[in-house]
């Protein structure tokens, strides 16, 4: 069932609390239903000139339309939205412990057994969204949420198109997360965020991404296209297997499918003990 924007929710619904953060397109608050039940959600706010003037109306129809149909544990919920004269707002499930980069930042790098549940839980999201034809393309640690259980959550879809794209992607953000194919301007599809998943894999065990922008894009550039990875000693050699065989593959069809990824030892050693 797609749920309406239900007629009876207006910013008056809610108590608006501190502000979570700042996404590219608006500010994003804590707020609570003012009627019982009472629940706690996250509220982004858009601001519809800002929409206009960067074209993106249609985008963010689209992703509305796309993301009130899914449903899965690790992806944060779209509950609905409601517009008033000047604004768009949209009522999202709130991920109790907030954003996974600033963690990242704060430890430098996870260990290999929460690296490893982190990327389950994204092969299975991935997985999900690839049933429904649909290409994350924004893979990265600052797109990533924690649930209050410590759950991933893939908490931002700002680029997410139906497969197969080949819509020119303005390089407006990091170069470090795209694969060789979108790097070379060809025809891509689901194994972009193969790719992607590579690259978190490598970034969790070793605190910055393999292809790391140091000197500029255009050596960002020739290092994806080359594959130029050095995968650091520390990293297990399951762990290496994973990102060098499974994932960073220059030919896209030479990336396991996501079934095989979380069949991968790495992957299935640190799974939680079934009950
Ligand atoms: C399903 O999540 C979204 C779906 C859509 C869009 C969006 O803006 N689309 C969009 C906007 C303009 C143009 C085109 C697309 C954004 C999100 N997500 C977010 O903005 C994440 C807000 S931060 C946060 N959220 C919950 N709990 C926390 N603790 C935090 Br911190």
């Amino acid at each position: 069932h797609v749920e309406r924007p239900t007629r009876d929710w207006s910013l008056a619904s809610f108590d608006i609390g501190r502000p979570l953060g700042k996404g590219k397109f608006g500010r994003v608050y804590m707020v609570r239903t003012r009627c019982e039940p009472r629940y706690i959600l996250a509220l982004k706010c858009l601001y519809k000139s800002e929409i206009v003037e960067s074209k993106v109306e249609k985008q963010i129809r689209r992703e509305i339309e796309i993301q009130q149909n899914l449903r899965h544990p690790n992806i944060l919920r779209l509950y609905g939205y409601f517009h008033d004269e000047k604004r768009i707002f949209l009522m999202l499930e709130f991920a109790g412990k907030g954003e996974l980069y600033k963690q990242l930042n704060k430890c430098k790098s996870f260990s290999e057994k929460r690296s490893s549940r982190y990327i389950d839980q994204m092969a299975d999201a991935l997985s999900y969204l690839h049933s429904k034809h649909i290409i994350h393309r924004d893979i990265k640690p600052e797109n990533l949420l924690l649930g209050i259980n410590g759950e991933l959550k893939i908490g931002d879809f700002g680029w997410s198109v139906h497969a197969p794209g080949n819509r020119r992607r303005t390089l407006c953000g990091t170069l470090d997360y795209l694969p060789p194919e979108m790097v070379l301007g060809k025809e891509h599809n689901e194994k972009v965020d193969y790719w992607a998943l590579g690259v978190l894999t490598y970034e969790f065990l070793c605190g910055a991404p393999p292809f790391e922008e140091l000197s500029g894009h255009t050596a960002t550039y020739k290092r994806i296209a080359k594959v130029d990875l050095k995968v650091p000693d520390k990293v297990s050699p399951a762990a290496r297997d994973l990102i060098t065989k499974v994932l960073l593959q220059f030919d896209p069809e030479k990336r396991l499918p996501l079934s095989e990824v979380l069949k991968h030892p790495w992957i299935t050693m640190y799974r939680k003990r079934a009950k």
